[in-house]
């Protein structure tokens, strides 16, 4: 007999296979052996999470803000009383550190939910009033409707909240579709949501699971049902959507890749930025969209950098889930193996590989941290994601320079500044053409504060007020008077 766990959808309140039992094998990634089945969803999947989730928005739409505060407010609450439980559930998806995803991702988690708890309590718009005489105005902010939410494998815990917390704040009803090679978490979520919907006697359907693969996720996109679709993932994923949704124009949200400039000035505090970018750079393995990745330093303190940053790397430890120090764990799957070693592979003969460049034992995904020098602007590892432990350095001669190279990629996500002239600092935040300029950090994220990025990194927000807003419609209702 099989000792593999099997996950299932979620939907209405109760858990199902897919309706004609396909599924899929979920691996893990310190290994490479499957540990647990996923349903793969179809048509008949989508068509039930959607029925569920259109059956309860009628009602939760009507829900007071007060009422929605209090369900988010119990689901933070229970994502720290069983946070062992999805740690552990995270784990197995990722094969990262069990510490760091303890105190780097529970605790954020259950305060973004907190926030958008609060936010349900909080809709802004303009004021009513008399705009044309004999008329009063007023602006109703209301729910879009059930929403089609697509999450990534790199934090598939953290980014299921930033897309459900939001959503549901607002009223508006969820599908929520894992990555086909992390659903154990979002699994385990659904089962503590529908757990404490049945205690507050609210309608089931207001949060749904199914499991699957791309071609899920573009049914669910597809169907008729969902008034807004929102991703995160690739930018090939993320234009797939914007195409599917325009069929009967849906409101699309997209989270898409980065490719982050890291801008290092010669009266940077070196020893701290060298820190701060491996840090940034290698976290998480790299597979992170604001990863520090690209790395543009002063041609006067170039080369010293280098050998700091690559003694940095050196000293970096990946390795599996319960291992010392170890800062990051495997690449998610074999298919980003097999990515992160081809943009090496191919790198040009004027490049260098000054620490790394190689994968790290034979089981499982893991790849050592890699810094790579002596970069041309159109190469391909400047211009393309590699989502991986991978950082790159290139010189520039002034700030010019520093702004061509730093804006002269698709992805416009996030970026950061290392400087400790102030007015620098703030020029470089205005030239910069990216959605966050980190000042002298990279990296850290706030509840508060919108994450999301221009031209192909995407469009709406994550987090934040701004955030919230995307998963809201404005009505103006116009009265005679
Ligand atoms: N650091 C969180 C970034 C979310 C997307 O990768």
């Amino acid at each position: 007999m099989s000792d593999l766990r099997t996950l299932r959808n979620y939907i209405n309140g109760e858990f199902v296979d897919a309706a004609d039992g396909r599924t899929l094998e979920i691996v893990d990634p310190t290994t490479g052996e499957v540990y647990a089945t996923s349903p793969l969803s179809g048509a008949a999947d989508v068509d039930a999470a959607m029925a569920s989730a259109a059956a309860a928005f009628p009602i939760w739409r009507d829900a007071t803000p007060s009422t929605r505060q209090k369900l988010l407010l119990k689901i933070a609450d229970a994502v720290e009383e069983r946070a062992d439980e999805l740690v552990d559930a995270e784990c197995r998806n990722t094969g990262k550190p069990r510490g760091l995803t303890r105190s780097e991702e529970i605790g954020p988690m259950a305060d973004q939910i907190r926030f958008f708890a609060g936010a349900a309590r909080l809709l802004e718009g303009k004021a009513a009033g008399e705009y044309m005489d004999g008329m009063t105005s007023i602006v109703r902010r209301e729910p879009v409707g059930v929403c089609a939410q697509v999450a990534p494998w790199n934090y598939p815990m953290m980014m299921a909240v930033w897309k459900f917390a939001p959503a549901i704040a607002a009223g508006n009803t969820v599908v929520l579709k894992p990555s086909d090679t992390t659903p154990a978490s979002t699994v385990l979520l659904a089962e503590i949501i529908g757990g404490i919907l049945k205690d507050l006697e609210l309608p089931a359907g207001i949060f749904n699971v199914i499991c699957g693969d791309r071609e899920s996720g573009r049914l669910m996109v597809e169907h008729r049902t969902p008034a807004m679709a929102s991703i995160t993932g690739s930018v090939r994923a993320g234009i797939q959507v914007a195409e599917s949704a325009s069929k009967d124009v849906k409101r699309v949200h997209l989270e898409l890749g980065g490719k982050a400039p890291v801008v290092v000035f010669e009266d940077a505090d070196i020893p701290e930025a060298v820190e701060g970018i491996s840090v940034a750079g290698f976290f998480n393995a790299g597979q992170d969209c604001t990863a520090a990745t690209r790395v543009l330093v002063h041609e006067s303190i170039h080369d010293a950098f280098v050998e700091a940053l690559a003694k940095a790397a050196a000293e970096t430890k990946t390795g599996g889930v319960d291992d010392e120090d170890v800062l990051y764990g495997p690449l998610n799957n074999a298919n980003q193996l097999k990515q992160v070693s081809g943009f090496i592979e191919r790198l040009p003969a004027h490049a260098k590989v000054e620490s790394g460049g190689h994968r790290v034992g034979e089981a499982g995904y893991f790849y050592a941290p890699t810094v790579v020098s002596g970069l041309n602007q159109d190469d391909e590892i400047i211009q393309n994601e590699v989502f991986g432990p991978v950082i790159t350095v290139q010189k520039f001669s002034d700030e010019d320079q520093a702004v061509d190279y730093a804006n002269g990629v698709e992805f416009a996500l996030a970026s950061s500044v290392w400087t400790k002239d102030h007015a620098r600092a703030m020029r470089m935040s205005r030239r910069l053409d990216f959605g966050c300029v980190w000042i002298n950090t990279h990296i850290p994220l706030v509840a508060e504060m919108p994450h999301g990025g221009f031209k192909k990194s995407g469009y709406g927000k994550d987090l934040s007020s701004y955030g919230f807003e995307d998963y809201t419609r404005v009505k103006h209702v116009m009265t005679a008077i």
